[in-house]
């Protein structure tokens, strides 16, 4: 007789340990049902990451669901197990069904990632068992001390249970006693626990390759060789041991008064279950877990191969019963030689539950994979070219976040991935997307609403995060049909004021007031402003129809809102900091207003977001390997993050720029990002820059390439993004935002704060509130005055460019200024002018002469746009900024309609504000305040710091 049938007539019934879709499909379960005998079948992590993962025949099964809707890495693993699960226990439901309930069963494990989770494990639990819905399901709980509580919860439910991971006799009294108290429950509620099966995964091989490698140990050490010869004797002896003594326990609990009550009930003993009986030391005979622990109402699940092996030469036998007196003395000799089998058993349930995460990632990582090859392009491919060194160390931050099951932690809000400080309360735009999609209807009523009321124009008034994401928006898309014209004010140059009022018509304006907390100043007083303005053009009674705030829930601009009647408030997420609200409100309410397709920039966005999600591993997720490339390179000293971005998104550098210094810039750490350098060939650039280049697909730019190319072959990292198209562009907002809290997180700061912005604020309302009190800025003494600038530094970069060489002129104070900057350093110009075209390509020319003259890094920034983006790097960050603030007498200022101080006090006293805190901070910092025309002023600075730099 066929020896695994025969297995029966000892009361065995042998489970199958394995599973794949061929193998079903082709029949194969359903002949080792009709020949061996076969009555279950069991599931792992590392089963379902063979078939799987290790193999191409669930490509098509991958596409087919994707099909239905693009979803989640765990979600399409999800379905595949569960139609794997549902289609083995169709095959096995004959077996279930002739052995009245009692057998024929299919195991599927929740998550391993859930291990010390009860409450996650019966949630899991519960679902699979819903989405499986089939009779003769088990599903697989581990045998933790957070496992224990959840099994006897299930199966208080009446869900069928494979307990799993259980080595030692101690846990298994524990597990059984889940169980027998589940059931009671369950019977105590009014369920019927003849509907409730449960086994006991009792691991064996593990244990026999635990300990006999403790025992090599010893015996490498032992020198008596009576005491070798001893400890040889144990090897190989222990898990078989260890079981048999586990099923006496087995015979004594499923027994007496308390079991009897329950069987007269209909319950069904919790059987034990050998586990792990492929043999794992190819010294031992291949059958010998199965051979030695045959007994009555036992299971044993092998691998095929052992399968095989008995079918080829076991020797069924009653054996679980036998020697049991030589059990107890292995166990005690064991003892005796110093190895602990409670340690032993205790180090095999957390390595158990960490090998089976570790399959659990690499599956994941190979659906991800099928997932992003099906998806084809729809998410903007990032590749990598990275030096040797970098490459490493990205490398091995991947592992240690794989292993430590990082991106979970983030997508769980724990603090402990940043500082510990408060960061989870800070991560509601990881759900930004989602929640933005629920509210589509909204969104497009408000769009609706924008159309029918024709405006022509709509201006955002806002900073920062509240004007850089809309700003990326008005400039990738063009304007659309019967929608008003998109633009941001983020200004207090009184030019620039006028300059936006002038390109608008006033009458035909829909303002979009954005800000976060509602007390910063610029959107207050350009809301001041232009609602005065608006007022003037169509009358008190109508002008609140042309604004919409967006802001925190119960924001003092709410307020206000209300009072004046604005024509709709939005609310932003609190629990989402300003720099990471472009997918929230503050970027939607724009592009709604503007007519752009929310739906399919969410859509879009929301592909990215699945491709980072908790359950992508760092290796395949995009947003954790960029981040780990902009932390590493940080830590390296590859600290100037530049990024270019073609023509059509050629504005995304803007916003990730606030993103990245405001999120990374503190402690004296962090990147500090270049946006607006056009590449160079690789000798303008130091050993401090990290590129990242983005482009859309129809975009291909010969020239750039190449330049991109010398750069890698160099040594310099350079990162590729290729967007799809341009409506992509909400999957880069949330490939960034990841990233950088990623890079936060390896640099070791908390990303979610800006102290440092705060003293320039702090400075800001002081420099005010005396401007309110005496009608001037407090006085300042230049440096040097002449008749085209007047210098202004603090004492100690005085005396420090006195020393250097400044004297009488101010080309003599730049010439002394830029003589401290070396290899490493940056030069950020901070020009509170009008950010136009022609001060724009002026700071251009500038800095592209200091980057080839100086070999390091530049920005090219506009005041006090810059204060809510990259400022708090500036001032914060590494001490590697050398800084030119550039001023100027405003040609004509305007006032802010209901107070005393004007547009150009302000501005004049953020400039101040901002001065004073870099050179508190002791950073090299100098004033240039231009007198007279702006345009000439520009030129003969550039002039200046040209013949500086020679
Ligand atoms: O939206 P709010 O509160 O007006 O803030 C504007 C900007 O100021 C900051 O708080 C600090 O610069 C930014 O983070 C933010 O985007
Ligand atoms: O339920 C089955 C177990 O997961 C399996 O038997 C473990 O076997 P292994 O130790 O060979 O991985």
């Amino acid at each position: 007789m066929n020896p695994v049938k025969a297995l029966e007539k000892h009361g065995q019934a042998i489970w199958l340990d394995f599973l794949a879709r061929g193998f079903i499909a082709k029949g194969d379960l359903k002949k080792l049902i009709e020949t061996d005998g076969v009555k279950g079948v069991t599931s792992n992590p590392s089963i379902f990451e063979k078939a799987i993962g290790a193999s191409d025949e669930y490509d098509g099964a991958i596409g087919e669901a994707l099909k239905k809707g693009d979803r989640s890495v765990g979600d399409l693993y999800e379905t595949l197990a569960v139609e794997d699960i549902q289609n083995a226990a169709d095959v096995l439901r004959p077996v279930y069904d002739k052995l009245e309930h009692r057998d024929g069963f299919v195991s599927l494990e929740v998550s391993p990632y859930l291990a010390i989770d009860t409450k996650g494990t019966l949630a899991e639990a519960e679902r699979l068992w819903r989405a499986v819905n089939r009779e003769n399901l088990m599903i697989k709980v581990p045998a933790t001390r957070e496992g224990l509580p959840a099994i006897k919860q299930l199966v208080s439910k009446g869900i069928s249970v494979n307990v799993t991971l259980l080595f030692s006799q101690k846990v298994y009294v524990q597990v059984a006693e889940a169980y027998i108290a589940g059931l009671e429950a369950l019977i105590a509620s009014g369920g019927d626990p003849a509907h409730v099966a449960s086994v006991a995964s009792f691991f064996i091989s593990r244990i026999d390759s635990a300990v006999d490698a403790a025992l090599d140990d010893k015996i490498a050490k032992a020198n008596d060789p009576s005491e070798k010869e001893r400890l040889e004797e144990l090897k190989g002896k222990v898990a078989i041991a260890n079981a048999k003594l586990a099923y006496q326990d087995y015979k004594r609990l499923f027994s007496g008064d308390r079991w009897a009550k329950l069987e007269a009930c209909g319950a069904k003993p919790q059987r034990l279950l050998w586990a792990s009986t492929g043999t794992k030391n190819k010294a031992y005979s291949d059958v010998m877990y199965i051979e030695e622990l045959i007994g009555q109402n036992t299971v044993n699940t092998v691998p095929p191969a052992t399968l095989d092996a008995f079918r080829d030469h076991g020797e069924p036998r009653n054996s679980l019963e036998k020697d049991l007196d030589e059990a107890r003395a292995v166990i005690k000799g064991l003892a005796s030689t110093g190895v602990s089998l409670d340690a032993i058993t205790d180090k095999l349930v957390t390595e158990g539950v960490q090998l089976f995460a570790d399959a659990f990632d690499k599956l994941l990582g190979a659906v991800a994979f099928k997932r992003e090859t099906v998806l084809a392009g729809r998410v903007g491919k990032q590749t990598l070219s990275l030096p040797g060194e970098l490459a490493n160390s990205v490398k091995q931050h991947t592992e240690a976040w794989r292993s430590a099951g990082k991106i979970r932690k983030i997508w769980s809000r724990d603090e402990s991935v940043w500082t510990d400080h408060d960061e989870g309360k800070w991560l509601g735009w990881l759900h930004a997307p989602s929640v933005a999609k629920t509210k589509l209807t909204e969104y497009q009523d408000f769009a609706k609403w924008v159309k029918s009321q024709g405006f022509t124009d709509a201006v955002v008034l806002g900073m920062g995060g509240s004007s850089l994401g809309p700003e990326v928006i008005a400039e990738t898309f063009p304007q659309q049909d019967g929608f008003p014209k998109l633009h941001v004010l983020d200004s207090t140059d009184p030019a620039q004021v006028r300059a936006l009022e002038a390109s608008v018509k006033l009458a035909s304006t829909l303002f979009i007031v954005s800000s976060k907390s509602g007390g910063t100043t610029e959107p207050n007083v350009m809301k001041a402003y232009f609602f005065a303005r608006v007022t003037e053009a169509i009358g008190a009674d109508q002008a609140g129809r042309h604004f919409v705030a967006v802001t925190d829930p119960g924001s003092s601009m709410e307020k206000v809102a209300t009072e004046q009647k604005f024509a709709k408030i939005f609310h932003g997420d609190p629990t989402i900091g300003g720099r990471y609200s472009v997918l929230s409100p503050f970027g939607l309410v724009p592009a709604a207003a503007a007519g752009i397709d929310l739906a399919k920039l969410l859509d879009s966005a929301l592909a990215m977001v699945r491709s980072c999600g908790t359950d992508v591993p760092p290796q395949q997720n995009p947003a954790v390997q960029l981040g780990l490339v902009m932390g590493c390179a940080g830590l390296e000293g590859r600290d100037k993050v530049t990024i270019t971005s073609s023509k059509a998104i050629a504005d995304f550098g803007a916003w990730a720029e606030q993103l990245i210094a405001e999120s990374t810039g503190k402690e004296g750490k962090g990147l500090i990002p270049i946006d607006g350098e056009p590449l160079a060939d690789p000798s303008a650039y130091g050993n401090d820059r990290l590129f990242i280049d983005l482009r859309t697909e129809a975009e291909t730019d010969a020239a750039h390439e190449a330049k991109l190319a010398a750069l890698e072959a160099a040594g310099h990292p350079v990162v590729r993004i290729v967007l799809k198209s341009t409506e992509a562009i909400g999957q880069e907002f949330f490939r960034f935002e990841l990233a950088t809290a990623v890079a936060g997180a390896v640099l070791g700061i908390n990303p979610f704060d800006q102290p440092d912005v705060e003293s320039a604020k702090i400075k800001t309302r002081e420099l005010t509130a005396a401007f309110e009190k005496s009608g001037a800025l407090p006085a300042e003494t230049p440096a040097l005055s002449t008749a085209e600038a007047d210098l202004y530094t603090d004492a100690g970069n005085a005396a420090a460019l006195r020393k250097a060489g400044a004297d009488g002129t101010v080309a003599s104070w730049l010439k002394a200024h830029l003589s401290r900057v070396s290899a490493g350093d940056y030069v950020a110009l901070l020009a509170y002018i009008e950010r136009n075209a022609a001060h724009i390509e002026a700071l251009q020319d500038i800095r592209l002469k200091v980057r080839d003259h100086r070999k390091v890094a530049t920005c090219a920034e506009f005041g006090p746009r810059f204060l809510h983006s990259t400022g708090q790097a500036y001032k914060g960050g590494p001490d590697s900024g050398v800084f030119l603030q550039i001023t100027a007498d405003d040609a004509a200022d305007l006032p802010v309609p209901g107070q005393s101080a004007s547009f150009g006090v302000i501005k004049a006293a953020q400039a101040r504000g901002d001065f004073d805190v870099l050179t508190e901070r002791g950073r090299r910092a100098l004033r240039v305040h231009l007198k007279g025309d702006l345009g000439a002023g520009l030129k003969s600075l550039g002039t200046a710091i040209k013949q500086a730099l020679e």
